[in-house]
């Protein structure tokens, strides 16, 4: 965009008064709008130049007069400074007496956009399913579908609150229809979304980054991530990193059951860190999630009264923050597996990513399974070639134009929490409820008196409540016994019964898992314990098994000595670290030969690994279920490229031959 020979920069002197009169944040705006045209910052951009950029579709999206006001504005040089660029928009808003704009309508909100969003409306979600999963009761252990179809159900969204869209895996009661498409409500809302993303404003020089904030509401506790991307290139992939992250205190929002107001105030201190981690200036246009968990998903079958109460104290909540608020929900288990998946996925760029060149590149590395340990629940889901038997576990996926065939599950009350309660229920049933009872996965010389509300609190262990008051105490005495601590670990499970031909465990059907995989949450936990702390490799599952027996094996005092800062959850590793050898091996059938493909990691780069950044890519559209226009136009024009060094090259050789040819004959003559 350099000043072509013979044409001369703007003159010095006077601007013409084209800002005078226009409130700050739009003019701020504007210069932002100038900037992104004036991308070598020489402080004039020629007429031409706008006009080129403007061709075409989007040209037909500008209100009416926008070019003809910048080429009245326009000096005979063609060059804009930033007054006459705006002194041309001016001339070009509805009534434009050159003042600002009316309230009705807002600068960048004009028919252009709202063409954008019925385009927007055709065009479909960035990850699309091709259908929602249906919520099904199931015996004993598939509680995830038990828990959906009995009492799942997703409260009366607020205006605001997003629907499901995208992955759109609804909850029962929900019709069906084709999952991938959100209500036209969402997206409209969604674009606006996007559209005031655009107008992003300035403070001390020019701020191109977005940010995105999500509230990861987990049954153990809330963490919130702000995300951050270049504003310019939203649908690439690897560009969102994590900015910076907060733990909230105090446990998940779904133990404040019985005080909901106060899991609204437990989310303050995080949020006012986010007041302070995002740019004022992008507050307004930063758009800020809530997605709550397995915790919430107990909640809502135990409670639904309560569940719906804590929901909308933590929604009071984060409306009360400047930021672009869009909604607090409950996520399915198989959202919970898929946008998990996608984060991975996406982190490692393994959809498309850009050439060298700046063109767009499929790559010919495989998918990335991914496994997530939760407190409450734990999910598996991976791409497979095989076909998928129980379409309730099948989600496809189109992303930059590929399809993926994702298998997911969903395990309710198998997170570690979930698990350990469970655990602690059958070694009291083993014993019929004795005051002392024997714990075989605690180590020897730990105890614990333990009420039994405290265990029976939870609709996973609900159905094995005995009948004593609930307020009845027990002691547990660790024994340390690592094989007897496996076979109360494996009645967790169901491996006998199955209508598939082939399942993981509680009749549910997977097929073989295959490709890498990465574990996060509490597999990773689990697995940096047993290598951090009892200083152990992990390669294959003989190695997690014999480092399960080891931790059950070593006593309290020495667990201590080992890591006296992980006192709180050094007595329960032992069982952790068998339920994990147990769920990977015997329940998802890991073996030899694809254990070691399990990365055990809970990070990519400096972003955490976990559904909370593939929720915000689907909710900001910034995976395009389509292959990116440039990707093809690209290659399209290496072609061309390509075809014209062919033939001028064969060209030159010819010319050259002929040359040599006639000079060797004029010699010989
Ligand atoms: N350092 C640690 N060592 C062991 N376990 C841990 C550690 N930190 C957290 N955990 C436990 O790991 C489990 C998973 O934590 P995570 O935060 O992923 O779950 P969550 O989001 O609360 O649960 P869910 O996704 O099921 O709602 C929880 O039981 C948590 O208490």
């Amino acid at each position: 965009m350099a000043p072509e020979r013979g044409a001369r920069p703007p003159p010095a002197g006077p601007p013409p008064a084209g800002t005078e009169g226009l409130p700050r944040a739009f003019l701020q705006s504007l210069r932002t709008l100038f900037d992104i045209l004036d991308d070598r910052r020489r402080g004039y951009v020629h007429l031409r130049e706008i006009e080129s950029r403007w061709q075409g579709a989007e040209a037909r999206e500008l209100p009416a007069g926008v070019l003809e006001g910048l080429r009245r504005a326009a000096p005979a040089s063609g060059y804009l400074t930033f007054e006459r660029f705006v002194l041309g928009l001016r001339a070009a808003l509805p009534g434009a007496d050159g003042g600002p704009p009316g309230k009705g309508r807002a600068p960048g909100r004009g028919r252009g956009e709202e063409k954008e969003r019925e385009r927007e409306r055709g065009r479909g979600t960035a990850v699309s399913a091709s259908r929602s999963l249906e919520k099904l009761p199931s015996p004993h252990g598939a509680e995830e579908r038990r828990g959906q179809s009995a009492g799942h159900r997703e409260p009366e969204p607020e205006p605001s609150q997003p629907r499901a869209r995208g992955i759109d895996v609804k909850s029962a009661g929900q019709s069906q229809g084709d999952g991938g498409h959100g209500g036209a409500g969402d997206v409209r809302r969604h674009q606006r979304g996007r559209a005031e993303h655009r107008r992003h404003t300035i403070a001390n020089g020019v701020d191109f980054s977005m940010y995105g904030i999500v509230l990861d509401a987990g049954s153990s506790h809330t963490a919130m991530f702000i995300y951050k991307w270049p504003a310019d290139k939203e649908n690439d992939t690897g560009v969102v990193s994590e900015h910076s992250m907060c733990d909230v205190e105090g446990p998940g929002i779904s133990s404040y059951s019985s005080d909901p107001p106060a899991a609204g105030k437990s989310l303050e201190h995080c949020l006012n860190q986010a007041l302070r981690d995002v740019p004022k200036e992008k507050h307004a246009v930063t758009p800020l999630y809530l997605g709550a968990t397995a915790g919430m998903r107990l909640l809502n079958i135990a409670n639904l009264q309560a569940s719906n109460a804590v929901l909308s104290a933590v929604t009071a909540m984060l409306k009360s923050y400047p930021f672009d608020f869009r909604g607090a929900k409950i996520l399915s288990g198989e959202e919970e597996g898929v946008f998990g998946w996608v984060t991975a996925n996406y982190l490692l760029e393994n959809f498309i990513k850009r050439g060298w060149l700046g063109e767009w590149i499929q790559p010919k590395k495989k998918t990335l399974g991914a496994m997530d340990f939760g407190g409450a629940s734990t999910q598996i889901t991976f791409e497979t070639r095989d076909t998928i038997e129980d379409p309730r576990n099948e989600v496809m996926l189109k992303l930059y134009g590929q399809p993926y065939k994702v298998y997911t599950h969903s395990f309710l009350c198998y997170g570690r929490d979930q698990v350990l309660k469970r655990l602690l229920s059958k070694l009291l049933q083993a014993e019929s409820y004795q005051a002392t009872v024997p714990n075989p996965c605690w180590p020897t010389g730990y105890r614990k008196s333990l009420s039994l509300s405290s265990i029976y609190d939870s609709p996973c262990t609900e159905k094995e409540r005995p009948s004593l008051p609930l307020n009845t105490i027990i002691t547990m005495a660790g024994t340390g016994n690592g094989s007897l601590c496996a076979l109360h670990i494996s009645k967790l499970f169901n491996f006998t019964t199955c209508s598939f031909s082939r399942c993981s465990f509680d009749g549910i059907f997977q097929p073989e898992v295959s490709g890498n995989f990465i574990a996060f949450s509490a597999f990773f936990y689990t697995v940096d314990f047993i290598q951090t702390v009892m200083e152990r490799p992990v390669h294959l599952p003989k190695d997690l098994k014999d480092a399960a027996e080891t931790i059950c094996a070593t006593s309290w005092s020495e667990l201590l000595q080992k890591a006296p800062k992980l006192e709180k959850r050094l007595s329960d590793y032992c069982a952790t670290s068998m339920f994990v050898y147990l769920l990977t091996t015997r329940g998802y059938n890991f073996n030899n030969h694809s254990f070691p493909n399990i990365a055990f990691q809970k990070k990519a780069g400096e972003t955490s690994i976990g559904w909370a950044l593939g929720y915000m890519l689907n909710l900001t559209n910034m995976i395009p279920a389509e292959e990116p226009a440039s990707h093809k136009s690209m290659l399209y024009n290496y072609w061309v490229i390509l075809i014209l060094l062919f033939v001028v090259t064969t060209l030159t050789a010819l010319v050259t031959a002929v040359y040599l040819l006639r000079r060797s004959k004029s010699s010989a003559i």
